[in-house]
């Protein structure tokens, strides 16, 4: 089916998130929508799938007119989303996540529960997706769950199908396979529209490729364009997609974990008697392939994860077993892997997630009160500093665009005085003109003296960031190696193999 939409505008109150947005998608092709944060790209497709309505411009689809009163007959109409955000309920299978809005029932009016999961399987078979129908989502690692995504969409015929940032949450393998099953589904005549920050991505698969800044379409680009190229025309200035940084100088040792073990709710082992050390003034990344023992690590070292043993000591204070409270009030910033669940409050405004890990005595905090007219005034400077697209501070959190949500948390993250920065995934979702300021930032700290921990999936982060890295694998750190080490020697850690 061809898309086709004209003349899109969508405003929010004074601000015009889409202005006069012209895009056409042909049947089989991967249309890469591409724009820095908050330019309008999630707000068209929500256009698209019905959730929005604009207040001009049409949606044609093989030449003919439609309109949509709801996602439900976009959805009829053959257009399918794979969000940003999960919209799965996390307490139901995933059978029954993939039937829900489309129940079919069995004569006695049952749901046909038995035909749901064989529609799952026949999906996961078709494109090599390990997924167990019976399985409960919220016990689903992120990965999975994105594969559900993809199964539902797939299990309404979509024939139009939008990626809102689909590999913000995978690992190189499984985005790699991802990659594959687009163009399988292209292949087979499906419209697609990809949206995502990660340029190596779009040059590997786009067909054609539009950009959008603040709105507006502002062009087309060839996939055979550089990354500079695509990054600047993104961003309307150039960028470097690499920070310079010099080598570190690295003083004492500040954290020393030694022994940790970490165990999940479920009672198996998420780390295994893990030891290592990170002094001043270097930056410590821990890589591996999403799910060996990295997110509990980062939670063990924030006392998010009781119970865990061995020894963790900051500035020589023990930190096993302390509060939350008590490791932030020690100095430890913390940049979540999952901003919607643990970094922000979405109804809360920017101002007052931006002091979320204040305590008492702070200068935000009176007796009792926030002391909003400071509060305001900081807010406001840590908008323009991190370059968050909002109108305004007292904007709820959850009305921002992925990219200015994260954006958020790291403002928050780096503006205290920090003994330790353990950052999980800091550039998820934002554009390459901030991922170079929030890198040139992530090395200040560091130049400043502090240790920083940065827990990422992404080979290119690790690389732009590390001092040293540990590799984990199966909750273990099977090496510990050089900033410079290649992908190969990486690559080969990351699949159990020791240093
Ligand atoms: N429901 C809403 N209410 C008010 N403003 C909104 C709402 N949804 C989006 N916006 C605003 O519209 C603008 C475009 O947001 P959108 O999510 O479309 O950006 P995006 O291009 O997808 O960004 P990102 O790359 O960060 O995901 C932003 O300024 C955002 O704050």
């Amino acid at each position: 089916m061809n898309l086709e939409l004209r003349g899109i505008t969508k405003r929010f109150g004074a601000l015009v998130a889409n202005d006069h947005i012209d895009l056409s998608v042909r049947e089989g092709e991967i249309h890469c929508l591409l724009g820095e944060n908050g330019a309008g790209k999630s707000t068209l497709m929500n256009v698209l799938s019905g959730l929005y309505r604009a207040e001009e411009g049409e949606i044609l689809l093989d030449g003919e007119k439609v309109t949509f009163a709801g996602p439900g007959e976009a959805m009829n109409a053959g257009i399918g989303m794979v969000h940003q955000h999960f919209m799965l309920i996390p307490v139901f299978t995933v059978a029954e996540n993939i039937i829900l809005g489309n129940e079919k029932t069995t004569f006695g009016g049952r749901l046909d529960l038995g035909a749901a999961r064989q529609l799952v399987r026949d999906i996961s078979a078709r494109f090599g997706f390990d997924v167990d129908p019976d399985a409960l989502v919220d016990d689903l690692p992120v990965g999975a769950q994105q594969r559900v995504e993809i199964i539902k969409a797939l299990s309404r015929e979509a024939k139009v199908l939008v990626f809102d940032e689909p590999t913000a949450v995978l690992t190189p393998q499984e985005t790699d396979e991802l990659m594959v099953i687009m163009r399988q589904l292209a292949e087979s005549g499906t419209a697609i529209v990809f949206i995502t920050h990660k340029l190596r991505e779009v040059r590997e698969v786009a067909d054609r490729i539009t950009v959008v800044r603040l709105g507006k379409v502002v062009g087309e680009a060839e996939p055979t364009a550089s990354n500079t190229e695509l990054a600047s025309l993104m961003v309307g200035r150039s960028v470097e997609l690499t920070v310079a940084k010099e080598p570190a100088t690295p003083g004492d040792s500040a954290l020393v974990v030694d022994g940790l073990t970490v165990w999940s709710p479920s009672g198996a082992v998420a780390v295994d008697n893990v030891s290592f050390e990170v002094r001043r003034g270097e930056i410590l990344a821990i890589a591996g392939v999403q799910g060996n023992g990295q997110t509990e690590l980062a939670e063990a070292l924030l006392g998010l994860r009781p119970g865990s043993t061995g020894s963790i000591t900051l500035d020589g204070k023990s930190l096993l077993d302390s509060d939350v409270r008590s490791v932030l009030d020690a100095g430890v910033g913390f940049v979540p892997e999952d901003r919607t669940q643990d970094g922000l409050v979405a109804e809360f405004t920017i101002a007052e997630n931006l002091m979320l890990d204040r305590s008492v005595g702070d200068p935000f905090v009176g007796r009792g009160t926030l002391r909003r007219a400071i509060l305001r005034k900081f807010a406001q400077e840590k908008v323009t500093e991190f370059d968050v697209r909002t109108q305004s501070v007292d904007e709820h959190v959850g009305r921002l665009s992925g990219g200015n949500q994260q954006k958020v948390v790291l403002a928050r993250e780096l503006s205290r005085d920090l003994r330790l920065l353990v950052a999980a995934q800091p550039t998820r979702g934002i554009d390459v003109g901030s991922i170079e300021f929030v890198h040139k930032r992530i090395v200040a700290t560091r130049d400043a003296g502090t240790p920083v921990i940065v827990v990422s999936t992404e080979l290119d982060e690790v690389a732009a960031l590390a001092d040293r890295i540990a590799v984990m694998y199966r909750g273990k750190i099977v090496g510990i190696v050089d900033g410079d080490a290649t992908r190969e020697e990486l690559g080969l850690l990351m699949a159990g193999a020791s240093s």
